[in-house]
């Protein structure tokens, strides 16, 4: 629809459909419009050009030119559609499938298309005219489907992009089924582009038609068909020159609205198209499944048997033991353990590049493309995510794991009001009616305390500030009533006006509901508010994990008391702010040693010989074999501050 309305804003666009629209209709109600019958002749009156009974004139028999243009018409207008539904059925269909599905399906078919096309389409159609004795049906079909191929690859690109798109990666880990994603996500992305397509093919596929008329090799006369009207003219062009121009004139004109009105409809389309984004929302739509990996005892243990884990009463929701995500041989995340317990919020952080968006996508299960996951142990409520197909991994994800993207914009499909993409959510993990569903998303919408939450139901992404649609996206997130909150830096993306609100906002819904958060962010502040526990993740592993109050107290890692002292709040004004020197290095520089020793203050050999494992300490773990020069400078601190 918002296609078809950009589309009408344009004059030129308008004036083609009026044309196109009005010669098919009079084509189609010949009978009725035309003012003679196509094979009565005139003898007495052949060639006699346009005048007040005959409006364009006869032909060398004396019968009426703008009839047969009418019923020759529908002869043409019929081979073009054979030609161009042929087309569509098979290059949209072939081209999904291979769009959507990918690997060896998508290298076939492509292979296909390439032998398609490399094929001459004329002298086929030649071949299949005489092999089908003169059937223009199977000719219009078999020309189809030799420029199906081109279709094809059309249709493969456009759903191969719009399966990276935020959106679509938000509606999968939203428990969206890969047919709703179809239908809903990558349909109206294919659309504009599929119009386009055909509307220049129809043109080229009525050229073809009237070819066939022209050379005798479509319909015989006295049967009109533009293309033999054309060759009638041809043969009169001594005594009338005239009559070739209405009979090519409607050849030419109907091609050149057809041709202007694709050109349009990919101006409209590629105007529409919107820009996509870093994080889960770019990553690869349809999952992958998880490798079983035996655990490591000396990486994986203290993390899940530290002091915290083991709080009295204390129950476990999500556990995680030895998860890793690789592309290649390129190890992104490495062997990370933690346990979230029943209504804790952890907060894990890090610099940019450490891993943290990495580790939450292997939890998901949702990788970048070429990336595999391996863990020792997935557990969510005690049942074992890892031996779950990924059909059942995708009943979890967004029903009892649910995430919000730092991009709440993108992350809302473009093409769709917001509330109907809230009631999408609702119908799949509830299986409700769509009444139900409407009120169901209605109340999500005011739970997230959207004012007026009838009014934001019909508004468009586009329509909505930041913070709008990231209430929106929270209230999709909560359609499923997921027992854990993935929130992967919800305030980055928003105006600081309105960060602190949807931070209230999350605390009070997983107050409320019981869930449990985890928090991937930069801001120690939101750690220090909202944070149960913080993990701090370097270079893809995690090398501190403890009490948020304790850890911001006395940090146990070197990496974690830098990070501390760059917080901008904590520098005295006119005070230069400590930096972190260096950066973190790539994946590929990652040694097996500690990977912050380039950059870390107590460095000594000690820390370049071996991997350091994480260890307990006071407070939790840490990945240091410095911990107590830390603890020294941690009681000499106190001493001088008393
Ligand atoms: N598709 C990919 N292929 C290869 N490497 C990747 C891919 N995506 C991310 N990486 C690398 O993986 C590492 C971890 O990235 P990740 O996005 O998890 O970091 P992050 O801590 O979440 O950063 P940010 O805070 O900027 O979101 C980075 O070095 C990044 O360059």
């Amino acid at each position: 629809m918002i296609l078809l309305r950009r589309l009408l804003r344009q004059p030129l666009a308008i004036a083609c459909l009026a044309v196109i629209t009005l010669v098919v209709l009079a084509c189609v109600f010949a009978s009725l419009v035309a003012p003679y019958d196509p094979y009565a002749q005139d003898l007495a009156n052949i060639l006699s050009g346009p005048s007040g009974t005959h409006w364009l004139g006869t032909d060398a028999l004396g019968r009426d030119v703008l009839s047969r243009i009418l019923y020759g018409g529908r002869v043409t207008l019929f081979g073009t559609l054979q030609a161009v539904v042929t087309y569509v059925v098979i290059g949209v269909s072939i081209g999904l499938i291979a769009g959507t599905i990918g690997g060896i399906v998508d290298s076939i078919l492509m292979r296909v298309a390439d032998v398609i096309q490399s094929i001459p389409a004329l002298i086929t159609l030649l071949v299949v005219l005489a092999v089908f004795g003169r059937s223009e049906t199977a000719a219009m079909v078999s020309f189809g489907i030799f420029a199906s191929a081109g279709l094809m690859r059309v249709v493969r690109g456009v759903s191969m992009i719009a399966r990276t798109e935020p959106y679509v990666a938000a509606g999968t880990v939203a428990g969206l089924g890969p047919f709703q994603i179809l239908w809903r996500h990558i349909r109206p992305a294919v659309i504009g582009p599929v119009l386009t397509q055909v509307s220049l093919f129809a043109g080229i596929a009525m050229l073809v038609e009237a070819s066939l008329g022209f050379l005798n090799l479509g319909v015989l006369p006295p049967a009109a068909s533009w293309g033999n009207l054309v060759s009638d003219a041809q043969l009169a062009i001594n005594r009338q020159q005239w009559l070739l121009v209405p009979t090519g004139g409607i050849v030419a004109l109907m091609c050149l609205c057809l041709t202007l009105l694709g050109i349009a409809l990919r101006d409209t389309y590629s105007s529409k198209s919107t820009a996509g984004g870093k994080s889960l929302s770019s990553w690869r739509s349809f999952a992958a499944t998880m490798r079983r990996v035996p655990a490591t005892p000396a990486a994986a243990a203290p993390a899940l048997v530290s002091e915290y884990s083991q709080t009295a009463g204390r129950e476990i929701l999500l556990e995680v033991q030895d998860l890793s995500v690789a592309v290649g041989d390129l190890t992104l995340v490495d062997g990370v353990s933690f346990d979230v317990g029943r209504g804790e919020t952890i907060g894990i952080v890090g610099e940019s590049g450490c891993g943290k968006s990495m580790t939450v996508s292997g939890l998901l299960r949702v990788p970048p493309p070429g990336a595999t996951i391996s863990a020792a142990r997935l557990t969510l409520g005690g049942e074992d995510l890892l031996g779950l197909s990924e059909q059942q991994m995708h009943k979890v994800r967004g029903k009892r794991i649910a995430y919000i993207s730092q991009e709440p914009i993108s992350s809302l499909d473009p093409l769709h009001v917001a509330g109907r993409q809230v009631a999408e959510a609702v119908r799949a993990h509830r299986g409700v009616s769509r009444s139900e569903a409407r009120r169901i998303a209605l109340e999500l919408l005011a739970s997230v305390r959207l004012p007026d939450p009838e009014a934001v139901y019909t508004k468009y992404p586009h329509e909505m500030s930041g913070g709008m649609a990231q209430r929106v996206a929270i209230a999709r997130a909560l359609a499923g009533e997921p027992e854990l909150l993935i929130a992967d830096e919800p305030t980055t993306a928003l105006d600081v006006s309105v960060q602190a609100g949807v931070l209230d906002l999350l605390v009070d819904l997983r107050d409320q509901r019981g869930m449990s958060l985890i928090l991937v962010t930069h801001d120690w502040g939101v750690l220090a508010d909202v944070c149960d526990r913080a993990i701090v993740m370097y270079a893809g592993q995690i090398v501190e994990d403890a009490p948020t109050a304790d850890l911001i107290a006395a940090p146990r890692h070197p990496y974690s008391a830098a990070l501390l002292e760059s917080i901008p709040a904590k520098v005295a004004p006119g005070v230069l702010l400590p930096m972190i020197g260096g950066t973190v290095p790539a994946p590929a520089d990652w040694p097996s040693s500690c990977r912050f020793a380039g950059r870390c203050r107590f460095a000594t050999d000690d820390c370049t010989h071996a991997p350091i494992p994480l260890t307990p300490t006071v407070t939790g773990v840490s990945r240091c074999v410095h911990v107590d020069r830390l603890e020294e400078k941690e009681a000499a601190d106190a001493v001088t501050t008393a």
